[in-house]
């Protein structure tokens, strides 16, 4: 199994700024196409974890996000007429700024986005720890999403109702192929899962050493003893990240770097072994997005041109 390592940087970042103001879709195809063939010059293969793109700033991971957020959205609303994305919390959703500027925020298909969590803490939708909330000050008042399409969890309800409840709405949304289902797993196959990981290798709320990590018949699951508070959480299960039809984690700064290590070199049968390492999907596309910081701990050596 293989990955890919880009290095990534924007060398002409005149050129990237007037196509970020000015862009017409013609242009912006264009500009796509030449960073497509910087990539291809630059990536590596590596063991498989997916492809590792490493960036020079915060500046510029942000926009290769919204970018690649952007392209899976146009392919997605093309072959299905919908967007189904799950969010995560955390330092993810600030991360994803560029999409509420230009030319994203116009060129974006937002009527087509159907919103829904990764994770989410069991408190009130208007409480700071909220995911919902987090990703409403910081994306969705800010874009033309429809408030229909925003599938949070219900906040009135106990952790484990709120999970079986979720679960619920997005068994209906699979009944109308606004979320697809995979071939393989019978779970829901969202068009795009974004995550975050935390230090200790956590993705959305599945914790190292937690049972939830073995569930395998739920589609989403709850928590009521997380080891970074609040306690009480819900959580996709590991078969539904790893339906997807596309995954990328998202990691920024220095107190990541060994368990992005952890996640994504060869480590061996003896090492620890992160919860976000068991993001594998079956048939999807896995993208990391690091910054240097986070990137800093990778074995280069197992990189190849
Ligand atoms: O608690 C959580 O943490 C992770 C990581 O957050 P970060 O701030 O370290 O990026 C996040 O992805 C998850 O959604 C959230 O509930």
């Amino acid at each position: 199994m293989q990955y890919d390592i880009i290095p990534y940087s924007y060398q002409s970042s005149t050129f990237a700024s007037f196509l970020r103001l000015f862009a017409t879709p013609l242009l912006l195809h264009r500009y796509r196409a030449v960073k497509l063939i910087e990539r291809m010059a630059l990536s590596g293969a590596c063991k498989n974890r997916g492809e590792v793109r490493i960036h020079e700033s915060l500046d510029e991971l942000s926009t290769d996000l919204a970018d690649y957020i952007a392209e899976l959205s146009e392919a997605s609303v093309k072959e299905r007429g919908v967007f189904a994305i799950a969010l995560s919390g955390g330092s993810l959703v600030g991360l994803m700024r560029k999409l509420c500027d230009a030319p994203y925020n116009k060129t974006v298909d937002w009527a087509k986005w159907y919103i829904f969590w990764a994770d989410e803490r069991v408190v009130a939708k208007t409480h700071a720890d909220s995911n919902y909330k987090l990703a409403k000050d910081g994306l969705l008042s800010k874009v033309p999403i429809i408030p229909s399409h925003v599938h949070s969890i219900n906040d009135s309800m106990t952790a484990e109702e709120a999970a079986d409840d979720y679960e619920f709405v997005i068994r209906q949304l699979v009944k109308t192929r606004v979320v697809s289902v995979s071939e393989i797993s019978d779970c829901p196959k969202f068009d795009l899962i974004l995550l975050g990981m935390g230090p200790d290798g956590h993705v959305a709320s599945l914790f190292p050493n937690h049972s939830v990590l073995n569930e395998r018949d739920e589609w989403v699951t709850f928590i009521t003893d997380s080891s970074k508070p609040p306690p009480e959480r819900i959580t996709f299960t590991l078969p539904v990240i790893n339906s997807a039809s596309n995954v990328a984690v998202v990691v920024t700064g220095d107190s990541k770097a060994e368990a992005v290590h952890l996640a994504i070199d060869d480590v061996g049968p003896d090492s620890l072994s992160p919860p976000a390492r068991m993001v594998q999907p079956m048939k999807g596309k896995l993208v990391w997005f690091l910054d240097k910081p986070a990137a800093s701990k990778l074995d280069r050596s197992q990189f190849s041109e």
